[in-house]
């Protein structure tokens, strides 16, 4: 697994206010667009192109344009929708798949309530979008509805992640074309699976559910 944590004064002020509890849902919504587009930045550096030739107004010349298939991106419902529209600014021409996934907030256990995926996903880039990775659990059951349907290598763009979730997630990929792009590596979980700092319930703060 590739691991590539953000290092970058606008992306960390971006964070900053984001994790502040007062603020809104509605500055959280933009803040999370904002995020996604400088995030997906890295992690696109690997999207597959192909070289074309092209007539400029003075000359031929030769340049790249992304190649078929059409690169796949999956936000898991419902904190990552709130990624979505950031990413494929970034990546218009990408056909986008859903899950549904909720945490179990006792056993922390995810469970799928939603699946809408191409059914052969052969030889597709796929970027999992989840603002927050915490115990793993989501991730990783994402990570291998994609690979079972023969995904090729899946890039996750996660706004905050928690060192244990990370560990999980390199575990349960070992071996498989995996990248984890992170807007900051936080420093733990807490004994309710929240990471800490954090921004508390990525959801909750995105759809004003608190
Ligand atoms: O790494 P994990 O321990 O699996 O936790 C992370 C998951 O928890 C949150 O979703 P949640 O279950 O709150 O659903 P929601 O998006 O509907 O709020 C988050 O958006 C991740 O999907
Ligand atoms: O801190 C956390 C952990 C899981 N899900 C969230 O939305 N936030
Ligand atoms: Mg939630």
């Amino acid at each position: 697994m590739r691991l590539h944590v953000a290092n970058h004064p606008l992306i960390t002020h971006k964070l900053t206010v984001l994790r502040d509890k007062s603020t809104p849902s509605s500055v959280f919504r933009s803040l999370a667009t904002e995020l996604v587009t400088l995030l997906a930045y890295e992690a696109t550096r690997d999207v597959r192109v192909e070289e074309v030739t092209i007539e400029t107004p003075v000359t031929t010349t030769k340049g790249v344009m992304l190649s078929q298939p059409r690169p796949l991106v999956v936000p898991i419902l419902r904190a990552g929708l709130g990624m979505l529209d950031g990413m494929v600014t970034l990546l218009p021409s990408a056909e986008v798949g859903f899950l549904g996934m909720v945490r179990d907030e006792e056993t922390l256990q995810p469970a799928t309530y939603a699946e809408r995926l191409p059914d052969d996903l052969t030889g597709r880039q796929c970027f999992v979008l989840d603002p927050m990775l915490a115990t793993g659990g989501s991730l990783i059951a994402a990570i291998d509805f994609l690979f079972k349907r023969g995904a090729t290598d899946v890039t996750c763009v996660c706004l905050l992640g928690a060192p244990e979730g990370v560990t999980a997630v390199e575990a349960a990929t070992e071996g498989k074309s995996v990248t984890l792009v992170l807007g900051a590596l936080d420093e733990r979980l807490n004994e309710h699976g929240y990471i800490v700092p954090g921004l508390g319930d990525a959801g909750d703060r995105l759809y004003g559910t608190v």
